[in-house]
């Protein structure tokens, strides 16, 4: 439990709209006032870290100072066990410049069959969020879900990789599902479902 509260005007440092959208749609129920990175003109930063909460503090401490104003950012990614974790970090990147994800889901089929994985092709969602203050102060959270991937990708709904991962016990893809189902905020204590909710659920109980 932090003793940092979430108030005021809070800038979301993400340049991804399925990610953007969903944040916000977290937020929302608490009242927070949001702004993005894009709505206040400020550029992407490289991610240059080699981890998901590197990303996630580097891309919400440059929003932080460069707005003066506390920053949320999230840095995710799909990490599949028969290809060592790829595209892990790398998730966005392998979707290229055009930001393909039809072009990352088949290079990740590809892959699989490359090396000769059998099914199940186990994977996980990572989420990693980092609050930053302009005065430095960092708080920093993550959630993880996990499944299996098939091939072809189910569903149009969501974004990125969605339509190939089926979330553990469900029948239904990530990409089958309707956002809220996806995020849903449980309000009996029970887990929430995506790696971005579940982390969320640790922010809120923390800072909200
Ligand atoms: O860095 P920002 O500006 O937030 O946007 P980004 O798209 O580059 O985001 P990341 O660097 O965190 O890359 C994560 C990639 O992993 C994928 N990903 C993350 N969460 C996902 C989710 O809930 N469903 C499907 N794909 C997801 C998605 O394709 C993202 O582009
Ligand atoms: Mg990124």
């Amino acid at each position: 439990m932090s003793s940092r509260k979430l108030e005021g005007r809070l800038v979301v440092a993400s340049h991804n709209p399925g990610k953007l959208w969903e944040l916000r749609q977290l937020l929302s129920p608490h009242g927070v006032e949001t702004v993005s990175v894009g709505e206040l003109g400020l550029p992407e930063p490289e991610e240059t870290e080699p981890t998901f909460a590197g990303n996630a503090l580097l891309k919400a401490r440059t929003a932080a100072f460069a707005s003066g104003l506390p920053a949320f950012a999230d840095d995710s990614g799909l990490c599949v066990e028969a290809l060592d974790g790829a595209p892990g970090i790398y998730s966005a990147r392998w979707a290229g410049p055009e930001r393909d994800f039809g072009e990352a889901m088949a290079r990740v089929e590809r892959e699989l069959k490359e090396r000769g994985a059998t099914q199940p092709f186990r994977a996980h969602f990572l989420c990693a969020l980092a609050v930053v203050w302009p005065d430095g102060h960092v708080e920093e959270f993550e959630g993880r879900i996990d499944g299996v991937l098939v091939f072809p990708p189910r569903g149009t709904k969501g974004f990125g990789y969605d339509p190939i991962f089926l979330p553990e016990g469900l029948d239904k893809t990530f990409g089958e599902m309707m956002s809220a189902e996806k995020h849903a905020m449980p309000h009996d204590g029970s887990r929430a479902l995506s790696h971005r909710a579940r982390a969320f659920q640790a922010l809120a109980a923390s800072l909200l």
